[in-house]
């Protein structure tokens, strides 16, 4: 099992440029399956999940091809099965994301329920209402959702919470519906925006999505299209909180500050001085070290849940106490059991995390437990005296393309090493 031998590495500075969304590629490639014609998508990260997403695809007979190193088309019209296998879904809780378009253009679908995920337990409630909402027929057996329907019937939806991978199965269940569906208290997040921007070249007939309420007029049938996947803001968040951790000046390139609106006003509260252009991102921490900041994690446009390990390393290293408030998921401060290893203080209450600062932390075998707990991990061990091993980076595969690559790039001192005892 590979791992990461992370030194303490001084302030990182340079230029990274940002992936594709890995939130927004997932999606979009499931959104292939409700056409019979291709589907170019380009900005695809080279992530673990989009390897899964590719054999999840090509193991129903979808067509999947690699033009380029970040292209993938889709071609759904050889489809010849609607299982998604327990093998593949385990590995990624986006799997779900095939159950609305196959139900939508295939009628039928048999979907591994994702298994039991280590920040939550992850329902798929609001998911199965909302199809059978729109007139499938949904049946629980043996750990497998099975659906079924005739023509999807357009519907009004209501959810109780707001769900990012529920409001984008539903939309896509609902493009090729018969009649109008509403989506309210729907998802505003940047990844949602750009799912519908990708149908909408399909052919797709939304309206108001980046609002709560997302209006779906069905049509017959999508066409051939193709579509760039948006900046990934967290990938893009990362290395902007390393460079505020590690005192340094870091510019992301290819990105959009648009889409990190909560996150920059908290770079800046930690005493960052952020300069933003069309396209860039860049954080000067002008030597100084950082100030702790209080976050409350929230959906778009709130402060991303998926940033807050991030913070939190970084309080641990900043200037006086800050809060973390943790609303999304009730099982998300894993990785302040690693931080503690590396002399962390911080006091868990509930959803609450009171973290106070420290001017340099040590190194100590540390494991990351979830994808953004291992983010934090690094951007902690860099600023550790010592060396520090992190165990489980598969974790941090699943999303973060060439993550030493683009880190050494910066100045850290870490490498990968497989099969360390
Ligand atoms: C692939 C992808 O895009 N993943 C993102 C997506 O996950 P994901 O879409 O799985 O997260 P949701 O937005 O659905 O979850 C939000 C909350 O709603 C609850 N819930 C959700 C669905 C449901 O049917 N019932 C229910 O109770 C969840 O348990 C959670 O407490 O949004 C999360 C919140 O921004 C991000 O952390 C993930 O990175
Ligand atoms: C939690 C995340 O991903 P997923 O929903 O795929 O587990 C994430 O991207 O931080």
């Amino acid at each position: 099992m590979d791992k990461f031998v992370v030194a303490e590495s001084g302030p990182l500075k340079g230029e990274v440029a940002a992936s594709g969304a890995k939130n927004a590629a997932l999606p979009i490639l499931c959104a292939g399956l409700l056409s019979n014609e291709p589907l170019h998508v380009t900005n695809v990260p080279k992530l673990w999940d989009i390897g899964t997403t590719k054999k999840l695809l090509t193991q129903m007979g979808v067509d999947v091809q690699q033009p380029g190193s970040h292209e993938i088309t889709i071609n759904a019209k050889s489809i010849t099965t609607c299982i998604a296998p327990y093998e593949l879904v385990r590995t990624m809780r986006a799997s779900i994301l095939v159950l609305g378009p196959l139900l939508a253009a295939r009628g039928e679908a048999h979907v591994s329920l994702p298994g039991g995920c280590a920040i939550g337990a992850r329902p798929v409630n609001l998911h199965l209402m909302g199809l059978e909402a729109m007139g499938a027929e949904i049946k629980l057996e043996g750990g497998f959702i099975h659906a079924k329907c005739n023509r999807l019937k357009g519907a009004h939806i209501m959810f109780d919470t707001v769900t990012v991978t529920g409001t984008e199965n539903l939309m896509m269940a609902a493009v090729l519906a018969d009649g109008e569906t509403v989506l309210e208290n729907a998802a505003r997040e940047p990844e949602v925006v750009d799912l519908a921007n990708c149908l909408r070249a399909m052919g797709a007939n939304i309206v108001g999505d980046g609002t709560t309420t997302i209006r779906i007029q069905g049509v017959k049938a999508l066409h051939e299209a193709t579509h760039s996947v948006l900046p990934d803001r967290i990938e893009t968040g990362t290395f902007l909180v390393a460079a505020a951790a590690t005192r340094g000046c870091v510019r992301v390139t290819k990105t959009d500050p648009a889409l990190l609106d909560a996150v920059l006003v908290k770079l800046q509260q930690a005493g960052a001085v952020v300069r933003t252009g069309t396209d860039f991102i860049e954080v000067d921490m002008q030597g100084r070290r950082p100030k702790a900041v209080n976050i409350h994690t929230m959906p778009h446009p709130g402060f991303p849940t998926d940033m807050q390990a991030q913070f939190m390393a970084m309080n641990c290293l900043a200037e006086g106490v800050g809060t973390i408030r943790e609303t999304i998921f009730e099982n998300r401060f894993m990785h302040a059991q690693e931080l503690l290893r590396l002399g962390a203080d911080i006091r868990i209450e509930g959803n609450l995390a009171i973290v106070a600062g420290k001017e340099r932390l040590m190194a100590a075998p540390i494991m990351s437990t979830d994808l953004r707990a291992s983010a934090s991990l690094v951007i902690a061990a860099l600023c550790a005296e010592g060396q520090t091993i992190i165990d489980r980076i598969y974790h941090m595969d699943r999303g973060y393309e060439d993550i030493e690559g683009k880190f050494t790039a910066l100045g850290a001192r870490m490498k990968r090493v497989t099969n360390l005892m």
